[in-house]
């Protein structure tokens, strides 16, 4: 489904000149699907913001393969989304189709039935006017992953995406996940559980600020690297003097 790589070239991001993230190079495949793993502070998010054009780039390249930022459905970490705005379920689920609908558009018959096989395919059928407020923490998950399917995204990036969930509704949205991979859409996905990113993930970025491992699952997560990964961090100075502008900025 999607037809080029992804690609990181030199990729370095800071927070007022602190980098968080420090000359990473590397490649999503088309239709790979992909764990960003590493320790807290690691600077996972911080690179899924950069890819979703959320963070300038103090050094470095990202070669999106000739997709738009609209190309690619991403979940944002929980912590990040406003649920006391007054929506309900059904309007939450047809944000992931604003590309046909439009800002004040009506809702087309297809789009309506979509949003509905969304919700059932999340298990939420009957949730349509339920007040997203009023979700439990995973049923809230469910709604965003119905979002998701609705927008039919070629790229999936997901920030800790399980989270707080339960371990059925985990099972059930990682039964989404690998729907994805089968057809042929990358997916890059935020994950703590090593056991979950063994089972699920193919691929692995293992991340400690520095890129310290980034091909098939089991070499990246090997003993040594995790070590290395535990160690980068704990050496990591948050007073370090800010890194020297490199060479040149940009998305
Ligand atoms: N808005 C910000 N301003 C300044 N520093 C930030 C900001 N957001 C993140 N950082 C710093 O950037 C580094 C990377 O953070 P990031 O959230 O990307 O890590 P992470 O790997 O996603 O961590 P976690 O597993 O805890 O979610 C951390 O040292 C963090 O303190």
């Amino acid at each position: 489904m999607s037809t080029a790589a992804i690609r990181f070239e030199n990729v370095t991001i800071a927070y007022d000149r602190h980098p968080a993230v420090h000359h990473v190079s590397g490649a999503f495949a088309p239709g790979s699907l992909t764990a960003v793993a590493g320790p807290n502070g690691a600077g996972k998010s911080t690179l899924l913001k950069a890819l979703m054009g959320e963070m300038p780039l103090a050094a470095g390249r990202i070669d999106r393969g000739g997709l738009a930022i609209s190309d690619f459905g991403y979940l944002p970490q929980a912590a990040e989304i406003d649920r006391h705005f007054p929506l309900s379920v059904a309007e939450a689920v047809l944000l992931g189709a604003w590309k046909e609908i439009g800002a004040f558009g009506a809702v087309p018959a297809g789009v309506a039935t979509k949003a509905r096989e969304a919700l059932s395919a999340v298990g939420l059928s009957g949730f349509e006017r339920r007040p997203i407020g009023s979700l439990s923490a995973g049923q809230f998950q469910r709604v965003l992953f119905a979002r998701l399917l609705l927008q039919d995204a070629r790229v999936l990036v997901l920030d800790e995406p399980f989270a707080a969930i339960d371990a059925r509704t985990t099972r059930d949205l990682l039964e989404i996940v690998r729907r994805w991979h089968g057809d042929g859409r990358t997916v890059i996905a935020v994950l703590h559980d090593f056991d979950q990113v063994r089972a699920y993930f193919p691929q692995t970025l293992l991340l400690a600020r520095e890129k310290i491992g980034w091909g098939p699952t089991e070499a990246a997560l090997s003993p040594g690297n995790l070590k290395r990964a535990e160690a980068m961090l704990e050496r990591i100075d948050e007073d370090a003097p800010p890194c020297a502008p490199a060479n040149g900025a940009g998305h």
